[in-house]
């Protein structure tokens, strides 16, 4: 039976049956640089909760960060409405739950329609700029400035879009920006904003926007956690069977949630989540990111490579590996909770992220973990190798052992139109990570020949490349020799096999 495509018009004509109530007439309040299956599941989810409560009254523009994205044309197609479905185990019980979100009232795709997103910066009713453009899109481009057109850096827009917003409303009240980015980066909000006035002093716009800037904007720092999966490609038929129509923006995730905003300006009562249940703390990041990033994103990284390079597809069947998962097992309870000083509150944030992990709903795909795997290792699991090494004196073998696997992964098996593609262990994969990083290890592999030598010789050239690890790792005792060793057994024995020995 042919199904209908979500939109607003025939969700409006059967909403009694979807439980689905219009807020077409809400103004728009949210400027969203990132339209990405993070923040459709995360917070815009969180924005159509508060509507549904009537507790925030606005709806989230969604912008296109990068030239090539595919999302804002869907988006627009189905009027802006999209479904989540959220599936995980809580307590042993069962939980789903599947929404139509409204929260989002249109794309805009900036290349094509900087006009329209210079309107909606001046607009006095926009009061929030949330972003995602993940890890890379928080960095520094030298870049022209054309007031007409869209600038090519996530920095760069949000600059040129705060000085189109100043030359408009400057001199009034309340005329700047509560800005949150929720990219996974530490001081992301401290980050964003050294970034934004870097761009504009390059761009020498003046003194008296550089200090509207300081005065009239807050930029905060968060955290933020969701499992969030994405469009289910594999499952799609066993989803729109269930949900009765076809969604091409679906998004699955897991129920849990955290968003952690600190805030130098008390906003609860703009953005009142904690008066609908949602578990937002407005706080101190750091406890939280600490838990996170070590122990929720750590063990991601740590089973990504190895995991992938065994044939495991997935996170949770590396966890049901027997090899895998008690590798993963041992390296959590043995590696990354005694860096703790808190061992009882780290093993408790273990229990439950292990039960997030093994969610049988969630297919979350290695391989997409792996996007950019080296600035994960070095962000995620190099500072528990440190504080490891200086609590107990010698290294973390698992973790120095996913490091080795790192180093196969990235064994290029081709390169061919730009891409860096496969290991001699699977070659049906696109490395993907920053080109540099690419070529770095690309040309540290030229120099293997089969030798101990030769492993040495591309893991010395890696290890000191400071402009990635902003240090040269060979100066870590054991470090390389270890590398070398478990790369060695690696290549020599095969991944799962390497894998039993230690
Ligand atoms: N999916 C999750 O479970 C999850 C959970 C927490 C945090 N995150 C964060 O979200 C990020 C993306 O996850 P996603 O699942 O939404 O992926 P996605 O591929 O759906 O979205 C990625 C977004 O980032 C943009 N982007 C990519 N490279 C960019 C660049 N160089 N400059 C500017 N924008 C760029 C894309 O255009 C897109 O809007 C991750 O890197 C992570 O930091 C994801
Ligand atoms: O999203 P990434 O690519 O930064 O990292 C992969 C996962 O570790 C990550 O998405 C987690 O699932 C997420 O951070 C949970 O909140």
């Amino acid at each position: 039976m042919k199904m209908n495509q979500l939109n607003r018009e025939w969700i409006e004509k059967y909403q009694n049956k979807h439980n689905f109530k219009s807020s077409v007439h809400l103004e728009e309040k949210i400027l969203q640089i990132g339209e990405g299956n993070f923040l459709r599941g995360f917070l815009d989810w969180m924005i159509f909760k508060l509507n549904q409560q009537g507790k925030f009254e606005g709806k989230v523009v969604a912008v296109q960060p990068t030239k090539h994205g595919k999302v804002v044309p869907k988006l627009n197609q189905q009027d802006g409405l999209y479904t989540t479905v959220l599936r995980g185990i809580d307590d042993g019980e069962k939980v789903e739950k599947i929404e139509i979100i409204d929260s989002i009232s249109r794309g805009l795709n900036p290349y094509e329609q900087w006009d329209e997103v210079l309107k909606v910066a001046e607009s006095p009713m926009i009061q929030f700029v949330f972003s995602n453009t993940t890890e890379s899109g928080l960095t520094y481009k030298e870049e022209v400035y054309d007031p007409s057109q869209s600038p090519d850096s996530f920095p760069g827009k949000l600059t040129a879009l705060l000085y189109h917003r100043f030359n408009k409303l400057g001199m009034e009240k309340n005329s700047g920006w509560i800005i949150i980015p929720c990219e996974l980066v530490d001081f992301n909000g401290q980050l964003l904003k050294e970034l934004v006035l870097k761009t504009a002093e390059s761009w020498n716009l003046s003194d008296q926007f550089l200090q509207w800037i300081e005065t009239e904007n807050i930029f905060c720092n968060t955290l933020v956690d969701r499992i969030v999966t994405g469009y289910p490609k594999d499952q799609i038929e066993e989803y729109e069977e269930k949900i009765g129509y076809v969604d091409i923006l679906l998004t699955t995730g897991e129920p849990y949630h955290l968003f952690v905003i600190d805030s130098p300006k008390d906003m609860r009562n703009i953005l009142p989540f904690h008066e609908i249940g949602l578990n937002v703390h407005w706080d101190e990041i750091k406890p939280y990111r600490d838990l996170k990033v070590k122990l929720l994103n750590g063990p991601h990284t740590l089973m990504a490579a190895v995991g992938f390079l065994c044939g495991i597809e997935t996170v949770k069947e590396a966890m049901e590996d027997e090899i895998v998962g008690s590798f993963i097992q041992n390296s959590i309870n043995e590696e990354m909770v005694p860096t703790f000083d808190d061992v009882k509150k780290a093993t408790n944030y273990v229990n439950s992220v292990t039960e997030r992990f093994i969610n049988p709903f969630n297919k979350h795909l290695l391989k997409d973990i792996a996007l950019n795997t080296v600035f994960k290792f070095k962000t995620r699991l190099m500072p528990t190798i440190k504080l490891y090494e200086g609590k107990f004196h010698h290294l973390p073998k698992y973790i120095v052992f996913s490091f080795a696997a790192l180093f196969v992964y990235c064994k290029p098996y081709k390169q061919e139109n730009n891409e860096f593609i496969g290991s001699n262990f699977s070659k049906d994969y696109v490395i993907k990570d920053k080109v540099e990083v690419l070529e770095l290890f690309s040309k540290a592999w030229s120099h293997y020949d089969g030798s101990i030598q030769s492993i040495q010789k591309l893991t010395t050239e890696v290890l000191s490349d400071r402009s990635i690890w902003d240090e040269d790792l060979n100066e870590i005792t054991d470090l390389n020799h270890m590398i070398v060793t478990y790369i060695n057994d690696i290549l020599g024995h095969g991944m799962k096999a390497s894998l039993s020995r230690i």
